[in-house]
């Protein structure tokens, strides 16, 4: 700063408690600056006043003497930030921090190049300071304060029909998984199975005819699959414990009590098999009568333990992968 006059060095002193850096551009000495006509004698600024100075250098916590106390917060943020991007690099479950301090704000140049060094990625979105794990878009709508929030409500009828293009692009998905896997698996009677080419179906998403087709053609792996299992040694014996429960002599009388009701109690002593062994009487009955993809079984259970516990259970009875199939994805904890 050069030669102030003696008015302006009270001026100046004000600004240092301003926070503003011994070059900033808002001083004096910086060319081409504009003054207000009739302050001029006092070599202020017009910019001096301007939001950007205030924003950028009002912290509350630093008072006066800036060049020491911004170079010494600036490299304990810094040094903090070090800290917190590492426990973020140690933590699995964390993916980003996100900050709304003005200070982080100021530092942000250090703070992205600390990122860079510690293979993270880092973001400036308005005013907000996000350092990731992985490359950050160049708009964040949840980190944008001026975003309108709104409301869409899309009629019911939409709804369904939106969820069923859904669950029918699923099911393809699956299918041609399951072709990927390799169709020598299981024995598919050729008759069966040339009814749907989907390479041929691809725009007839819409049709409700093709989706019939794929849910056919997926009860007959269902079958395959399921004739398999029973058959393998390992299925056998599962099979024989199962007959060994007492649900398994009501079977018959259980299929058809639900069959010609809408609605019905079953009561049985605990562990005779309420619950791995009915759901599966209902859907093994479907899949050998080639509806099995048809069939939707969803077992509540009171806590998410057991759900999972029954879930691993009926997958292991059934020998099929857990998670894997989509029929006991649904078997769901309803009150956790
Ligand atoms: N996780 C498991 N591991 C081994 N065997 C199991 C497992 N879960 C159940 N079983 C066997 O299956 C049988 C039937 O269990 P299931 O849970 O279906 O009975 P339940 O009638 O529903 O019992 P509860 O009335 O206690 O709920 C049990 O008696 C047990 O022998």
């Amino acid at each position: 700063m050069h030669n102030p006059k003696p008015a302006a060095s009270f001026l100046i002193a004000r600004l240092r408690c301003l926070h503003l850096p011994k070059n900033h551009p808002s001083l004096p000495h910086t060319p081409n600056l504009r003054f207000q006509p009739f302050l001029s004698s006092l070599f202020i600024p017009t910019r001096l006043f301007s939001p950007y100075a205030f924003e950028q250098f009002s912290d509350d916590e630093y008072n006066c003497d800036f060049e020491n106390h911004q170079a010494s917060s600036t490299v304990a943020n810094v040094d903090e930030w070090k800290w917190k991007l590492s426990m973020l690099l140690r933590s699995e479950k964390d993916q980003e921090i996100v900050s709304r301090d003005r200070k982080d704000r100021r530092d942000y140049e250090q703070i992205s190049n600390l990122c860079k060094r510690m293979g993270l990625y880092s973001e400036l979105f308005g005013k907000v300071v996000v350092a990731s794990k992985v490359p950050l878009p160049n708009y964040r709508p949840d980190l944008d304060d001026k975003r309108p929030q709104r409301e869409v409500v899309i009629p019911l009828s939409l709804q369904r029909r939106v969820e069923g293009l859904l669950q029918e692009h699923v099911d393809r998905l699956h299918l041609n998984s399951e072709k990927a896997i390799g169709e020598g698996d299981y024995v598919t009677p050729p008759d069966q199975d040339k009814d749907i080419d989907l390479e041929e179906n691809t725009d007839s998403f819409v049709d409700g005819s093709v989706m019939e087709k794929v849910l056919q053609r997926r009860s007959l792996r269902m079958r395959n699959m399921q004739r398999a299992w029973q058959e393998s040694p390992e299925g056998k014996r599962m099979l024989e414990f199962r007959k060994s429960l007492p649900s398994f002599k009501e079977k018959e009388g259980l299929l058809q009590a639900i069959a010609r009701n809408q609605v019905i109690v079953i009561s049985g002593e605990t562990g005779c098999g309420k619950t791995t062994q009915i759901p599966q009487y209902v859907l093994e009955s479907e899949i050998e009568s080639g509806r099995g993809a048809f069939c939707s079984i969803i077992c509540t259970q009171p806590r998410r333990i057991s759900a999972m516990a029954v879930a691993e259970r009926v997958s292991s009875e059934r020998g099929e992968p857990l998670g894997e199939t989509r029929f006991f994805d649904r078997l769901v904890s309803k009150f956790d």
